[in-house]
C-alpha cells in the first residue's frame, strides 16, 4: 500500500466537479450511492479544493452487525465508495483492488459518519487513496479509516462482465451511457 517512489502526485481534471458540488450517484443502482437501493448506504459526495472529497453516511438499523451497532463491512463499504468517488475528479474510472480498513471505535446506528477521503499518489493505472471517517461532526473522532488501491479501468470491464440483464438496461440510459463514456478523454 505504499507508492513506489517514481510515483506522481495526483492532477485534477479541469473539467472536474467544482469544490463543493455533488458528484451525483454513478449508477442508480449501486449500493454505495444509488438512489433506487432501498437498503443502500445514499451516499453523497462532495468535490473538495484539490482531488479529495467528502461524503456523509447515516446509519440505519438495515446496516446493523450488533445490535444497535454498523456492521463493519458497510463501514469498509462506506469507506470504499467514497474513496472510489476520487476518480471523478480525474476523470478515471476505477475499481477497487486492495482495501484495508482500521475500526477505531463503534459505530451506533443513528450516527452521521462524516467521510473524507484523498488521493496519495497516482502510478500508471494505480491510484492509492486514504479516507477517515468521523463521528459526532466532521471535525470529530476518528471511528474508522481506510487505505486502498484503485485500479484504472474502461467502460468495458463492465460491459464484458456484467451480467446481461443489467448492462443492456443500463447501455439503453443515454444518461448512464454519457457518465460513463465522459471519463475516457483523460488528457
Ligand atoms: C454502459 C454501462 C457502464 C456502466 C458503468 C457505470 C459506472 C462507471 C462509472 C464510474 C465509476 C465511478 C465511481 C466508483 C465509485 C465507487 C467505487 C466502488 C468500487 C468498487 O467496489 S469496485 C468493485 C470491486 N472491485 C473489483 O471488482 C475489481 C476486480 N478485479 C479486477 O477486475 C482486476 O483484478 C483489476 C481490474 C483490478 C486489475 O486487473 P488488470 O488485468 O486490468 O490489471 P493487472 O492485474 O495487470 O493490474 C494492474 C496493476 O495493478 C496491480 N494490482 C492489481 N490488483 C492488485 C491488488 N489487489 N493488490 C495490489 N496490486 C494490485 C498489479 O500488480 C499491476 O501493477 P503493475 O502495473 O505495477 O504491475
Amino acid at each position: 500500500m505504499t507508492p513506489p517512489s517514481g510515483a506522481a502526485a495526483a492532477v485534477r481534471h479541469p473539467d472536474a466537479p467544482a469544490p463543493g458540488e455533488l458528484l451525483g450517484s454513478h449508477y442508480e443502482h449501486c449500493f454505495g450511492c444509488g438512489g433506487a437501493q432501498a437498503h443502500g448506504l445514499h451516499l453523497e459526495v462532495r468535490a473538495g479544493e484539490g482531488v479529495d472529497v467528502t461524503a456523509e453516511f447515516t446509519v440505519r438499523p438495515v446496516h446493523q452487525g450488533a445490535p444497535g451497532l454498523a456492521h463493519g463491512g458497510v463501514l469498509s463499504t462506506a469507506l470504499d465508495e467514497t474513496m472510489g468517488s476520487l476518480g471523478w475528479l480525474m476523470h478515471m474510472i476505477v475499481v477497487t483492488g486492495h482495501l484495508e480498513t482500521d475500526f477505531v471505535r463503534p459505530v451506533p446506528v443513528g450516527t452521521v459518519l462524516h467521510l473524507s477521503a484523498a488521493v496519495t499518489a497516482v502510478d500508471g493505472r494505480k491510484v492509492f487513496t486514504r479516507a477517515t471517517g468521523r463521528i459526532g461532526g466532521p471535525e470529530g473522532p476518528v471511528a474508522v479509516r481506510a487505505e486502498a488501491l484503485f485500479i484504472k479501468v474502461d467502460v468495458e470491464h463492465f460491459t464484458d462482465h456484467g451480467r446481461d440483464e443489467e448492462i443492456q438496461a443500463a447501455m439503453a440510459d443515454p444518461d448512464q451511457v454519457r457518465r460513463a463514456r465522459a471519463f475516457e478523454v483523460n488528457p
